[in-house]
């Protein structure tokens, strides 16, 4: 069956990964990505970059623009202190679908919110539908043209404070050169580029973080 890639996604963690367990799932991921196709994962290499920045901020409540098939969304949540939230967004609702049963063979769904469409028109209501007040850390993996918008939005609508930490994917492949520009010449964050390469690829990548200054 199988019939859509994120489909055959989930088929290959729910035939080679365990239940409950997140690693498992993100690592099935990986092995079909690498071995069998490629998928726009933000994979293990730039994976582990998350990781570290993930543990470094330890938020209590994050935001990812982007879900895909819950990649991403797994390493993030598995991360996550009790008590702590993520809410991802994504706009294409197959993408989603897929997204909600890897989230939930993973066991993290308890920690997760997917919210479906687009970036623009959601976080304008992300105080209001959530009652968040700002957010302590922001995973930027969406459509590269909006990573600007979206964070000049988010600023606008309140919702990065003084220390919130902005990681963004795939500043150089496909690569974001406006949001490059965007917040390495802007007083109100502090940037630095980790150097990696594009998901099971040998072709140079990186993630861009940022803090806002406030
Ligand atoms: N809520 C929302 N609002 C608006 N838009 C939204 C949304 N939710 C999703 N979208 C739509 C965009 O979602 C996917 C974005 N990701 C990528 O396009 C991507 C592409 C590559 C890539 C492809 C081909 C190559 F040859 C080389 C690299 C690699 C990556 O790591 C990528 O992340
Ligand atoms: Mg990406």
């Amino acid at each position: 069956t199988g019939s859509t890639q994120p489909q055959r996604m989930l088929e290959a963690v729910q035939k080679n990964a365990t239940k409950g367990d997140p690693e498992s799932v993100f690592s099935a991921i990986d092995y079909y990505c690498r071995h069998k196709e490629w998928a726009m994962n933000v994979g293990d290499e730039k994976g582990l970059i998350l990781d570290s920045v993930l543990t470094e901020v330890n938020p209590s409540i994050a935001l990812e623009l982007g879900t895909y098939c819950g990649y991403s969304t797994v390493r993030i949540a598995r991360l996550l202190s009790p008590g702590s939230k993520l809410i991802t967004v994504e706009f294409n609702p197959a993408f989603a679908a897929v997204a909600r049963q890897i989230i939930a063979y993973a066991g993290v769904q308890d920690k997760v919110t997917l919210v479906e469409g687009p970036s623009g028109d959601l976080i304008p209501k992300m105080k209001e539908r959530f009652g968040i007040k700002s957010f302590d850390f922001v995973f930027l993996d969406h459509w590269k043209d909006r990573y600007v918008p979206d964070t000049k939005l988010l600023e606008d609508c309140g919702l990065l404070r003084k220390g919130t930490v902005l990681l963004a994917d795939n500043v150089i492949c496909p690569g974001a050169p406006e949001y490059l520009k965007y917040v390495r010449n802007s007083p109100r964050y502090e940037s630095r580029y980790f150097k990696s390469n594009l998901e099971y690829s040998k072709v140079e990548d990186g993630l861009e973080k940022s803090v806002f200054l406030g």
